[in-house]
């Protein structure tokens, strides 16, 4: 027998044969110090003297120094029996009493019941009365009782992130597989989870009373796959019981106790948390090092906030008060935080006045599906929010930031692990906070990357449309470019700079400066009004970009040339050669507004009298051109 520790991260799994072999010590020899705790493969232990009669009330964890303590996790595929194998230990330990307690206990969420599947993980401490005894079966030693924390973990993959949480509280985890399905996906990732953690992992073959059962086909795949010791494998029903009293003996004398300092500072992992309407915020943590008291004045390393313990206690299996947690410990604390946000999971908690190193926390979450959520009745937002606010408290994988939709009015965007993540939030806000909502259609997250790429592509066009000669064009790095150009002045001075930020979405710097003379096919471009030059509107400009100039000066000051009595013509000339025209039609003067009836030879001599009048106003008369007309033009380059 033997078992898995992972003494490095980065060690390979052929490299923990020898490990494991490194790891076994005599047993014999062994006394309540783990250091000492050895393993025969023939050792066996003496297994439980029931606790049942263990009074809560008179839990003196004093008693529970750290070799004293185990912390550990189940992990298993979904439905391998976890939840199952967690009931029948809180049973055989007394911690709720055979028959009473609900089928899968720690599953409190109506949704878990429901759909007969964890999604939170939950803890649960447990006292057992162990004797350690050597290979000839002589007692080492006197029982003593251990307390033993339990942490049940979801199997689905949405989950996995609770699981990776449990397991920074633990020092081992007993590893469920199904005897007759074997090895499946969730078996393997939550391996790695523990793996990578540095746990020590018991394997148990779990539902060995099914007809299909083949445990040893179950300890070939253990073996290929993790190197795991097939002699290391429990073999248990959860159903009939079979097999259950080797489990805490294994746990007790397999694997380490929380390391820690008793002597040191106080720093608590804080793992979880949920909103009790009555106590308000409840948190779940881990102490690492130190001792925390009811009335000891607490701070979060995360937001710098103070905090009075106003309870303390451990989860037996429900909230029972013990004035203090000790190193190594698992617990709740109740520390007056009105807001869900001020209890962040992964945070370190210290006495007030200690400075300590913050504990590595947990790694970000990695969202993997995102739906909108509006209440169904707009008016419902703020109700909304405050069910959202508790409700991420419980479950802190999930992101909420708030947005607004035409058709919905405002509402959240949320981000989850997976569908089924997304599911049970929904259904968990129905059932537990009375919030209708309309979630829209989940979407994943998506990276945008533009045809052009960068933005160099429109910086080049621009500089040629402007007559530009490259100079020079070089990365700075991955994301920026440098590029040198020659630019006739007149290019640049108007709007060049404008035009720069705005296609670059204002991430384009320009800076210039003056370059010497160069020859270029130039030619003067006049604008005329009746055939009359405007000098102040005249301008020199490249010979091929002449025509569309004056197509764009003329079709400009069009719009800002009122009507008036007569006809006005604009041109665009270079030298007597006309390159674009515009007119505005002359306003008309109803003069035949007073002729009622009457003969139609007396009409048209009124309207050839006011042709006459028009031709000779327009020779001599002046039209009036706005000053904006003038700063406009200019425009137009
Ligand atoms: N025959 C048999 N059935 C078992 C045994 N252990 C659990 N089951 C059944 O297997 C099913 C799944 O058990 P759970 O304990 O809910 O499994 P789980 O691994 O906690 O499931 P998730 O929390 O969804 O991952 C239930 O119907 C149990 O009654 C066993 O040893 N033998």
């Amino acid at each position: 027998m033997g078992y898995l520790r992972r003494a490095s991260n980065t060690l390979s799994l052929p490299k923990l044969r020898s490990l494991s072999a490194i790891n076994r010590v005599n047993p014999v020899e062994s006394r309540l110090s783990w250091t000492q705790f050895g393993w025969n493969h023939r050792a066996f232990c003496s297994h439980s003297r029931q606790n049942s009669k263990d009074n809560a009330n008179s839990i003196d964890l004093s008693q529970y120094p750290t070799e004293r303590i185990r912390n550990f996790s189940i992990i298993a595929h979904v439905d391998h029996g976890k939840s199952t194998l967690a009931d029948r230990l809180l049973e055989l330990t007394g911690t709720i009493k055979r028959g009473l307690g609900q089928p899968q206990y720690l599953d409190k969420l109506q949704v878990e019941r429901e759909r007969g599947i964890t999604v939170k993980a939950q803890t649960a401490t447990m006292f057992y009365d162990h004797k350690f005894q050597g290979a000839n079966g002589i007692d080492v030693q006197e029982p003593c009782r251990f307390l033993l924390n339990l942490i049940d973990t979801p199997g689905h993959v949405d989950f996995s992130y609770e699981v990776s949480r449990s397991l920074a509280a633990c020092q081992g985890a007993l590893l469920v597989v199904d005897a007759a399905q074997g090895v499946q996906a969730q078996t393997v990732a939550n391996f790695y989870l523990a793996f990578e953690s540095n746990l020590t992992i018991i394997p148990v073959i779990n539902k060995i009373d099914q007809p299909t059962a083949d445990p040893d086909r179950v300890k070939a795949q253990l073996k290929s796959m993790f190197d795991l010791d097939p002699n290391d494998a429990l073999l248990t029903s959860a159903k009939t019981g079979q097999g259950l009293e080797h489990v805490l003996p294994a746990v007790i004398e397999r694997m380490p106790p929380p390391p820690g300092n008793c002597n040191s500072p106080l720093r608590m992992l804080l793992l979880d948390s949920y909103y009790d309407e009555y106590k308000g915020v409840i948190c779940h943590v881990a102490v690492v090092d130190g001792t925390l008291r009811k009335g000891d004045k607490i701070s979060s390393a995360a937001t710098g906030q103070s905090y009075e313990v106003l309870d303390v206690g451990i989860m037996h299996p429900e909230l029972k008060p013990t004035g203090v947690l000790l190193t190594g410990q698992v617990g709740y604390v109740v520390s007056g935080m009105r807001s869900t946000k001020e209890a962040r999971v992964g945070d370190t908690l210290h006495q007030s006045r200690s400075i300590v190193e913050p504990l590595p926390g947990f790694k970000p979450v990695k969202h993997m599906v995102f739906s909108g959520v509006y209440p169904v009745d707009g008016s419902d937002f703020e109700a909304l929010n405050h069910a959202i606010e508790r409700l991420t408290c419980n479950d802190a994988s999930v992101s909420v930031t708030k947005e607004s939709s035409t058709a919905l009015g405002l509402g959240f965007r949320c981000g989850f692990l997976g569908l089924l993540h997304m599911d049970v939030f929904h259904q968990r806000l129905e059932q537990e906070y009375g919030a209708h909502v309309i979630s829209t259609v989940p979407t994943v997250p998506y990276i945008f990357e533009y045809s052009d790429g960068r933005y160099v592509g429109a910086v080049i066009t621009l500089c040629s449309e402007r007559r530009g000669e490259q100079l020079e064009y070089t990365f700075i790095d991955s994301q920026r470019a440098f590029m040198k150009y020659r630019l006739p002045l007149r290019e640049i001075v108007v709007d060049f700079y404008n035009e720069l930020k705005s296609i670059t979405s204002g991430y384009a710097s320009f800076d210039y400066e003056d370059s010497e003379y160069q020859a270029s096919d130039l030619v003067k471009l006049d604008l005329l009004l009746n055939g009359q030059p405007i000098d102040a509107m005249a301008a020199i400009v490249h010979n091929l970009k002449a025509q569309r100039l004056g197509r764009d000066l003329v079709e400009k000051l069009k719009k800002f040339i009122d009507r008036q009595m007569f006809e006005i013509t604009i041109q665009a000339a270079i030298g007597s050669k006309v390159v674009a025209r515009e007119t505005v039609s002359a306003m008309r003067k109803n003069v035949l507004a007073k002729c009622y009836g009457g003969d139609v030879t007396r009409k048209r001599k009124l309207l050839e009298k006011q042709k006459e009048g028009k031709k000779r106003m327009k020779r001599v008369g002046s039209v009036d051109i706005p000053q904006e007309a003038f700063h406009e033009m200019l425009k137009v380059s």
